[in-house]
């Protein structure tokens, strides 16, 4: 950062002469900035000035961080004596013209040129990309110890909870009574934000003064907006076993409500420590809390995995080489899913298509229609359900895996709770996974709290929230991937919302729903219990990571999804959207129909699943065959009267030695059956 104060000049500096320094600093290097404040209409907000480390060297960031308290509002003072500098030269033109033409200034607030004084400018410090990103000045939040107590540090984590936006004193101006000496008093964070007056006169006069009697000066208060959250370590950087920490952060002024609880965070600023709240027969803890100078969302630089040119040409490559045979292409990527679970073919078609997912689009009406696919498995114990949640979890940059009960107690979407005294809403699985995948392991063991909202969260991918006086929207883009366990033995000729305790509103919102039913079938016995004895993977597990021929590894398969989410939007051909069309209304046709299935819902996630089929296949057009495919999942999913009757169960589908001539007669029989829709 040119012409920054660097360690060596500042340690010889006055405070003076440092605000001086810096102020020469930010007029210089920030003065568009100053100056976009200047001309802003509001005075009394409080405006952010960010100042970027990165654009200096290590000894100019060094300072700052290991004398923050005393540096920072060194630096919010330049910013105001820089504004007046700005306002000074911004003007200059216009004092000229005034005196030239004799025009007095009538003192107004509103200064020439539309500018207004700014007097709450504050400087925030952007580490990112600078030296100040090292592991001592950005410890995981598991390691912040003592140390690192009053010196400038950056934590990131996902906000689990926030806090309603208060206001509190930030100074108090007194006077003594004895020698009319004024001073400022600021609250005690440690002690709860209590003002404390000095036990004597605090003026260094010539004469010392030992007054102990002092006035408040009216009207000195300043108060500042205040709001306490609290961030939580993304579970997915830690070692498996390792209980994800915590740590609250106070945001005050232009800070308050930028982040909402499952947003994920970068924050900078100064850690302290606050005195835990004094209840009976329990010690009282100085619990670490951090006073954020700086709080950046990286929400949208959630996915870090950009394929590099090389990773493309080889997908490219892999689809020309079956250009011919395209499906036993799509057969080897999917044998990459959950190797170790032998066969269930259509599950693991229908994980690929839920992790893919559809191109979100807003309706003529205005109504967003999601893109995120849901997946449900209902199965026997035993059949493999809890291995799909783990591996999917794997595949997805961000994801949460929990239980139909949450591993907290916000449960699966949100809830308010007290924390010191304080009412903050806590997030639940689905707002934490928002962006990403939620796998909700014994679903149907959901509390009625959960039962409400999900509806919500699942369709609508919000969640709106009034307790407690704090109300707000928070979002929940989030696939779910839910398993759960059949009420005692599956009845197939009951629906789905007999067999589970789901209702069926509530497996509407599936776009998949498949039942593993265990029927003891010797044959197939044999060959999964040869499988598991063998220890082979199916097909092994390919030598070369990078030989995309063999089954493929679970970080190529995490790049290829995330590749083609990115590249593809994939558009429905006129063939397949015919296609889907018909099957719709043969659907809706079919006497033994199921209601609460084949409502729109149904065509939207034929049309998700086609897009996300197409994707898989690497193009940006939803063909045919996509269009079979899909049909060829809801058909599956035991939750509508098939078409198409000899699918089978999902738990005995493997993979086909031929998919492509397999294939063509499934698309024979279907079309066989739609072209009686006229
Ligand atoms: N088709 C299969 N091939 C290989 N292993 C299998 C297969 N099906 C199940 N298993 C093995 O059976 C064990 C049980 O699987 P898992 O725990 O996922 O079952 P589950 O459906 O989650 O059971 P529950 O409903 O009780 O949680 C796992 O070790 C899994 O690898
Ligand atoms: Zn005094």
């Amino acid at each position: 950062m040119k012409g920054f104060p660097v360690a060596s000049e500042t340690h010889r500096q006055s405070p003076a002469e440092l605000v001086q320094s810096f102020a020469r600093f930010l007029i210089r290097c920030h003065s568009k900035d100053l100056r976009s404040i200047l001309l802003s209409q509001d005075p009394i907000l409080h405006y952010p000035l960010v100042v970027e480390v990165a654009r200096g060297g290590p000894s100019s960031g060094a300072l700052l961080f290991s004398h923050p308290a005393s540096l920072l509002p060194l630096f919010d003072q330049a910013a105001r004596l820089s504004r007046q500098r700005a306002l000074i030269s911004h003007f200059l033109p216009f004092f000229l013209y005034f005196i030239r033409n004799g025009v007095v200034l009538d003192g107004s607030k509103e200064l020439a040129g539309g500018a207004f004084p700014k007097d709450f400018v504050h400087v925030r410090i952007n580490v990112g990309g600078s030296p100040l990103e090292c592991p001592e000045t950005s410890p995981r939040i598991g390691r912040l110890r003592v140390k690192h107590r009053g010196i400038l540090l950056t934590v990131k984590g996902t906000v689990i909870r926030s806090g309603a936006v208060k206001m509190i004193e930030g100074e108090r101006e007194y006077m003594c009574r004895r020698c009319k000496h004024r001073f400022k008093v600021q609250p005690e964070l440690e002690s709860g934000n209590v003002i404390r007056l000095p036990t004597s006169c605090p003026s260094k006069g010539a004469k010392s003064c030992d007054g102990a009697n002092f006035q408040f000066v009216e009207n000195s208060i300043v108060c500042h907006d205040y709001q306490e959250i609290k961030i939580q370590e993304s579970a997915q950087v830690m070692g498996v076993g390792s209980i994800p920490r915590s740590i609250p952060i106070i945001l005050m002024d232009d800070l308050v409500d930028t982040v909402k609880a499952g947003d994920d965070v970068i924050t900078t600023g100064v850690l302290s420590a606050k005195w835990s709240s004094d209840l009976k027969d329990v010690r009282c803890d100085l619990d670490p809390i951090l006073l954020a100078n700086h709080v950046r969302r990286t929400n949208e630089l959630k996915s870090d995995m950009d394929t590099p040119d090389d990773m493309v040409k080889k997908f490219e490559q892999f689809w020309s080489d079956f250009s011919d045979k395209p499906l036993k292409g799509r057969n080897i990527i999917l044998q990459g899913i959950c190797p170790q679970v032998f066969g269930l073919f259509t599950v693991k078609l229908a994980v690929m298509l839920t992790l893919v997912g559809g191109v979100q689009h807003v309706e003529a009406s205005g109504t967003k229609v999601r893109g995120e696919s849901h997946l449900l498995l209902v199965g026997d114990p035993g059949t493999g359900k809890s291995q799909f949640l783990k591996f999917a979890a794997k595949l997805s940059n961000r994801s949460v895996i929990t239980t139909g009960l949450g591993s907290t107690s916000a449960g699966l979407t949100v809830t308010a709770v007290k924390d010191g005294g304080e009412w903050m809403l806590e997030a639940g699985a689905l707002v934490l996974a928002d962006g990403g995948l939620c796998c909700i392991d014994e679903f149907d063991s959901m509390r009625e709290h959960d039962r409400a909202t999900i509806h919500e969260a699942m369709e609508q991918q919000t969640i709106s929230i009034a307790k407690a006086g704090l109300v707000t929207t928070l979002s929940t883009r989030t696939i779910v991937f839910g398993a759960t366990n059949p009420k005692g033995q599956y009845d197939p000729s009951q629906p789905l919302s007999v067999n589970t305790t789901l209702s069926g509103p509530l497996l509407s919102r599936f776009d998949i729903v498949l039942v593993l039913l265990d029927t003891r079938n010797p044959e197939w016995d044999s060959v999964v219990s040869s499988h598991i004895l063998s220890e082979k993977e199916e097909q092994g597990c390919g030598k070369d990571e990078e030989d995309l021929g063999n089954v493929w590894s679970l970080s190529m398969l995490r790049r290829y999804i995330h590749y083609v989410k990115g590249r593809f939007k994939p558009v429905l051909t006129e063939e397949s959207e015919r296609i889907i069309s018909n099957y719709y209304q043969l659907q809706r046709r079919s006497a033994v129909h199921n209601a609460a299935r084949t409502t729109v819902r149904m065509l939207e996630s034929l049309i998700r699943l086609a897009q996300a089929h197409a994707r898989v296949m690497f193009r940006n057009e939803v063909t045919r065959l996509d269009a079979i495919t899909a049909i060829l999942c809801i058909e599956s999913s035991m939750t509508i009267s098939a078409i198409v009757d000899n699918l089978g169960n999902a738990l005995h589908s493997n993979f086909a030695p031929n998919p492509d001539e397999e294939y063509s007669k499934q698309e024979a029989l279907i079309l066989e059956k739609l072209r009686a829709v006229r």
